[in-house]
């Protein structure tokens, strides 16, 4: 009876620590097998181990707290010399980092040597938490990204003007004469989500609110699935856990795509017979699933015959990516009030805003955005620092005799490898003063002040990648949507400076590290207020 009522009244927080410390205890009892060493070469160096008892194990437990100070550790012993490290995970799936000299030797790989698809299936949990996604679909969006949509920016901007000047009213609020206080993080989802979606999949499910919620759902439960899964998770329990947060990511990936697979259908029906008889009277309009369903219907190989797995593929990578443009969108914000107790850069960027679109028309011309080059540069600072992922450049090895990297070392079938992104975004010798934020860094102002010190100038937009700037990747593989991220951003900042008044933060909240994660903090409140605007 004692007992029973022990057992009933005992603190929540006290059995959830009694079951991690069993559950440590099992783990512990099955290292060190435990821990996936990938076989590295005994040449490469740990970091974060120390000369103790199952000393991996323990250096893979460590990462629970460790923040990114392991991985900038290593990058300041090793990178900055030239040497690969190993570097612990708490998943226990350690991996290789490249110091920044093998990026070029890296990018120049076939997907038949390293591959980014096999670390997302596994690393990033994919094969878990979507066990039917597949990747076969998604050359099509991918295609339609880097050619219509660069191709289509004028019509685009002026989608996501009309689209970004209603949600941006509707949650931040009109009223003139009261401060709102409004979630930074569920304020900037909503915005980039509704803004977004008008151009990925038209006005009409734009404004449907079902189809906004259930996508805003989808990133949720997909995000907490690769953070939690593919990261936090020792890997031996991923399957089972995986399987768990598959069912939300089902449930809501096929709420979303039954609003999307009439709209597709009728689409992919429509053009398909365009293409046959020319006569025939339709024009699609002018947004992705129109240039998907094309290049999708052009395809030589005519691999995709129905629209049903696009749709699907469609709803998956673009709640994952609309996520990347509203988290960094939230420490766009946080940056700017956290950073800056005097709000000048705020009024500075209001003034580019200002100048540049002095009119109605001028929102709607893509000229007039080429001229925000500090809005452009502060997008740029806040991705240099709070980049999506901390390890850039993730590649699986794939022959079975392995690969040499260029200093010799030889890497077996199945290692992971990637770069460690907030070393090289915080290295002295690629960025001066690299831990200030300085949001115009990259401004023509200052790049070519800098150009005149050392006699090179050289101008970089936020689009642009580099073996240095890494947090939209690089090369080959580099992000296809970041030319219409940065539209997003760069118009919801301009349009946010303009219309409203904030107030600081006082500082910046720190982000949370979740394996190879950065998290902005989600519970931060901003206040804000309407501003009278002459236009
Ligand atoms: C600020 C926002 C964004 C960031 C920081 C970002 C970052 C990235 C990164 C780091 C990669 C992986 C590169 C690699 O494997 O090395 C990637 C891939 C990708 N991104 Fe983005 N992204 C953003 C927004 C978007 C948007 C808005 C879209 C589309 C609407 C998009 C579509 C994609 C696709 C389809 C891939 C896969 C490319 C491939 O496998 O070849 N992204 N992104």
């Amino acid at each position: 009876m004692e007992l029973r009522s022990f057992a009933v009244s005992v603190d929540p927080s006290i059995q959830a620590s009694v079951v991690l410390i069993l559950g440590i205890g099992v783990i512990l009892c099955f290292c060190p097998s435990l821990v996936r060493t990938q076989n590295f070469p005994s040449s490469i160096i740990w970091v974060g181990r120390k000369n103790q008892m199952f000393s991996v194990v323990r250096a893979c437990l460590r990462e629970y707290t460790a923040g990114l100070s392991t991985v900038l550790d290593g990058y300041e012993k090793y990178s900055k010399a030239g040497k690969p490290f190993i570097l612990p995970a708490i998943g226990f799936d350690a991996q290789i980092v490249l110091p920044p000299d093998h990026i070029k030797w890296l990018i120049a790989q076939p997907k038949e040597i390293l591959s980014s698809r096999a670390v997302q299936s596994e690393k990033v949990g994919i094969k878990y938490i979507a066990p039917n996604f597949t990747f076969n679909y998604d050359h099509a969006l991918i295609e339609a990204l880097r050619v219509d949509m660069i191709r289509n920016m004028g019509r685009v901007q002026s989608e996501l003007v009309d689209e970004i000047r209603a949600v941006v009213d509707e949650t931040l609020g009109t009223d003139k004469t009261s401060w709102k206080e409004v979630n930074v993080f569920d304020a900037m989802h909503m915005i980039v989500f509704r803004a977004s979606s008008r151009v990925l999949y038209g006005r009409d499910l734009c404004h449907n609110d079902h189809f906004i919620q259930s996508s805003l759902r989808l990133a949720t439960w997909f995000g907490l699935g690769i953070m939690v899964v593919g990261q936090v998770m020792p890997w031996p329990l991923r399957r089972f856990v995986g399987s768990v947060i598959a069912i939300p990511i089902a449930y809501y990936r096929r709420q979303c795509t039954n609003h999307l697979w009439p709209l597709l259908a009728e689409r992919f029906e429509k053009m398909k017979r365009k293409k046959l008889d020319p006569g025939f009277e339709y024009s699609p309009p002018g947004d992705m699933i129109t240039w998907m369903t094309r290049t999708a219907i052009d395809m030589k190989d005519q691999t995709i015959e129905s629209p049903k797995p696009v749709a699907s593929v469609f709803t998956m990578v673009n709640a994952g990516a609309i996520s990347s443009s509203a988290v960094t969108a939230t420490h766009l914000f946080l940056d700017l009030l956290g950073y800056d107790s005097d709000l000048e850069y705020y009024h500075a960027l209001r003034h580019e805003a200002e100048a540049a679109f002095d009119s109605p028309e001028a929102w709607l011309q893509p000229s007039r955005f080429f001229d925000l080059h500090r809005t452009d540069s502060t997008v740029r600072e806040t991705l240099r620092r709070s980049p999506m992922t901390n390890r850039g450049l993730a590649r699986q090895v794939m022959p079975p005799d392995g690969v040499t990297l260029p200093d010799g070392q030889h890497l077996r079938q199945g290692t992971w490898i990637g770069v460690a992104v907030p070393g090289i975004h915080r290295d002295e010798r690629f960025y001066p003063d690299p831990d200030a934020y300085q949001p115009f860094r990259f401004a023509p102002e200052q790049t070519e002040q800098q150009g005149s010190n050392n006699g090179d100038h050289k101008r970089t937009l936020l689009v642009t990648t580099s073996d240095t700037f890494l947090s939209f990747g690089h090369a080959r593989r580099a992000c296809p949507g970041r030319w219409f991220a940065s539209h997003v951003l760069q118009l919801l900042l301009a349009y946010i400076t303009v219309h409203y008044d904030v107030q600081p933060l006082g500082k910046r909240p720190a982000n949370a590290v979740w394996g190879d994660h950065l998290v902005p903090p989600t519970g931060t409140k901003m206040k804000v207020r309407r501003r009278e605007v002459r236009q």
